[in-house]
């Protein structure tokens, strides 16, 4: 007998293991909308032509492979703080954005927690329900406790605003707020700006630490800016504000693992380095990077830093990213059409056409989201999202034939 014979089965992920049903699945009516990856409207992966670009490039150089820094490529860590603030707000000015590379948006979350659980002994980290579903792996994983604030109203298929106001409000002092900066997973609900105003006036207010999640910038809206302005929001009040980037999605570099952690800090005394916040917080980020993985990769770190580099490239990024977050509005579209033209109930699908991103939160509950696999092959969460990126328009008929079956 084996000694790992005491080892329990791990549950199958709940994205990662829809992907593994639907690879075993010989139907070939069968869609795959669970895991957020972009897929063309012929429903292939899809390789930026600027990564192309960037890639002959990095080659015909024929850089080397030695170690990175723990921290990480030092001209990506520029590029991505400068791409998400904008190379002329004063945090970047003034020197007080602390970037250490991190693998992806997963792993600069997986060092924040840790963080978090060395130097924050006690503080919890409040996250949105529902929220990604590796947020409470990552938090349980690193021993930080975490407690949920409100976020989606199953009757208004909307925002919660006042339930979440609530609950940040009555969070201890020190807590964290976990934010998605924009494209909420699953819900595809954001905040107005408005509402992004009353949400940083109570963190300020009850002394808390606002903590971003922003794996979807440039891909929600098509624009770098406006998906960032959540995070520039609370880094114009000058507040400390932890943030963790990811290029899976806008950039396409999923398997590449390539993201960042940064830390704002509201004090960047340059002369007295030594002693400056940022200092210490960077050299605790290496000091837990150290024995976790080492350093980062360095392909996808030097992908960004040439992309955003050079201009051209960072006009055709744009170019394409617009392109990618466009057909997803008009899948969005096509498939709100669909339904709202096929459901005889006289159901109010308009909740479809308000979120935003690769994502939509049905409503559909399990037994729901059961059907839709069983006798649909539709391939999703079982919290009822689905991911718009693997959807083409050629397949929205058919998608709302089986969500209406689904739902009645
Ligand atoms: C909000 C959010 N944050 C972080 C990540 C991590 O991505 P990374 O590749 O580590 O940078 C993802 C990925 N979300 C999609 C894929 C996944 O679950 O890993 C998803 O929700 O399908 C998110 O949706």
């Amino acid at each position: 007998t084996s000694r790992f014979e005491g080892v329990p089965m791990a549950p199958a992920d709940p994205i990662l293991g829809v992907s593994e049903a639907f690879k075993a699945d010989t139907n070939d009516l069968k869609l795959n909308l669970g895991v957020g990856a972009y897929r063309t409207e012929e429903l292939h992966p899809y390789v930026l032509e600027v990564v192309k670009k960037a890639e002959n490039l990095m080659l015909e150089r024929g850089e080397n492979k030695e170690y990175l820094p723990i921290e990480g490529l030092a001209a990506f860590n520029k590029a991505t703080a400068e791409l998400l603030f904008g190379a002329d707000n004063p945090v970047i000015k003034e020197q007080r954005v602390a970037t250490v590379q991190g693998l992806s948006g997963t792993g600069s979350l997986r060092l924040a927690a840790a963080l978090i659980e060395r130097y924050f002994p006690g503080a919890k980290v409040l996250i949105s329900a529902p929220t990604w579903g590796n947020h409470k792996n990552i938090f349980n994983d690193a021993r930080v406790p975490w407690s949920e604030y409100r976020y989606y109203d199953p009757k208004t298929v909307g925002l919660d605003f006042e339930g979440m106001i609530a609950d940040i409000e009555a969070a201890p002092e020190g807590s964290f707020v976990l934010l998605h900066g924009c494209a909420h997973n699953p819900t595809g609900i954001d905040p107005t700006p408005e509402q992004w105003e009353k949400i940083a006036d109570v963190i300020q207010e009850k002394n808390l630490i606002p903590f971003f999640d922003v794996a979807y910038q440039g891909f929600a809206s098509g624009s770098l800016d406006a998906d960032a302005s959540s995070v520039r929001l609370f880094a114009a009040r000058g507040m400390e504000v932890l943030i963790a980037q990811s290029y899976s999605k806008n950039l396409g570099l999923y398997s590449e693992r390539i993201g960042a952690m940064n830390v704002v800090c509201s004090s960047a005394d340059a002369a007295a380095r030594q002693s400056d916040p940022l200092t210490l917080v960077k050299s605790q980020l290496k000091r837990i990077a150290r024995p976790m993985y080492s350093n980062p990769p360095i392909h996808g770190a030097r992908i960004v830093a040439n992309v955003v580099g050079d201009p051209t490239l960072f006009n055709e990024w744009k170019a394409e990213m617009e392109m990618m977050a466009g057909r997803i509005k008009n899948v969005r579209q096509k498939l709100y059409d669909s339904l709202s033209s096929k459901d005889k109930s006289g159901k109010d699908w308009s909740f479809v056409l308000k979120q935003i991103g690769m994502f939509s939160f049905t409503g559909l509950n399990k037994a729901q989201s059961d059907n839709m696999t069983d006798k649909w092959h539709v391939y999703m969460t079982k919290d009822g999202r689905i991911s718009l990126a693997g959807l083409s328009l050629a397949k929205c008929e058919y998608l709302a034939d089986a969500i209406i079956d689904s739902y009645h």
